[in-house]
């Protein structure tokens, strides 16, 4: 069973083994995360070998040896081979979280399909049955959320500090759950967010304290 958690990757400090298209999707999203990746690799993909010369991956260009592993928070194993894999692995210190790209269950964590609309962040797994199904269902919420579906967010998070701050805790429930109204979701999702601040206001009005 496993235990879904969003982790703060800032400076943390990321080894890739492999440097196929695998691995480069995965170093992509590392650093939108913030993390201090080390890739080691005797081959790399074109965009990873240009951000090794613009200095912006360190990169260590021969195959995995042992102790490679040692000094990381997390490890990502993307190779092509299950036999490398499997040594890589039992290598690595065992309080070393593994990623192991071609069978996820024999890891300590596996990375989940996500979509993300600003604030809100949505996640999916099929505990590797099916990759494809998480990206389906990533697509079909490309359709059910919209782009102005950050701002909605953005405006439950503004509204519901003020509403925090100025109403009383035993009343603050029924104006949040107005906040979900559809009319109030589909007035931000036209771009009328103004209009939703002011219709806001005049709930919050009525509550105050
Ligand atoms: C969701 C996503 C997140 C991410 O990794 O970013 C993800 N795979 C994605 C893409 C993708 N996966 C595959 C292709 C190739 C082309 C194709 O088939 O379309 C592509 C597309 C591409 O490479 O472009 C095939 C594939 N995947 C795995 C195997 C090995 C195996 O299972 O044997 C095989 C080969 C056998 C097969 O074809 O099935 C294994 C894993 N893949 C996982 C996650 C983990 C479990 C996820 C879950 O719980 O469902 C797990 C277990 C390991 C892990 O933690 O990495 C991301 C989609 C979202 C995005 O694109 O952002
Ligand atoms: N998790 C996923 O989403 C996903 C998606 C597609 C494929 N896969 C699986 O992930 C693995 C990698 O896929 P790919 O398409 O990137 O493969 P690939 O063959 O294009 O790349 C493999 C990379 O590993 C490197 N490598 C090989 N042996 C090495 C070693 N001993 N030390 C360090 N690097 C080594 C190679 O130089 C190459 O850069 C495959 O097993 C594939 O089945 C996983």
């Amino acid at each position: 069973m496993w235990y879904p958690i969003h982790v703060k990757l800032t400076k943390k400090s990321v080894l890739v083994v492999g440097g196929g298209p695998t691995a480069e999707r995965k170093i992509m999203r590392l650093r939108q995360a913030g993390a201090a990746i080390t890739v080691v690799s005797p081959m790399l993909t074109p965009a990873l070998e240009q951000l090794c010369s613009a200095g912006e991956l360190s990169s260590i260009q021969r195959h995995y040896q042992s102790g490679d592993g040692t000094g990381y928070e997390l490890v990502f194993i993307a190779v092509n081979d299950p036999n490398t894999r499997q040594h890589i692995h039992e290598d690595c210190p065992e309080t070393t979280w593994v990623n192991i790209a071609d069978d996820g269950g024999a890891g300590d964590f596996i990375t989940p399909g996500m979509f993300q609309r600003g604030r809100l962040l949505m996640t999916v797994s099929t505990d590797g049955a099916s990759p494809k199904l998480a990206q389906k269902i990533i697509n079909s919420w490309e359709k059910q959320y919209p782009s102005m579906y950050e701002d909605y967010v953005e405006f439950l998070r503004e509204s519901r500090a003020f509403l925090k701050k100025y109403v009383a805790p035993d009343k603050q429930s029924e104006l949040l759950a107005w906040l979900l109204e559809e009319e109030v979701e589909a007035r931000v999702l036209s771009g009328d967010r103004q209009g939703a601040d002011q219709a806001f206001q005049e709930q919050l009005a009525k509550y105050r304290r």
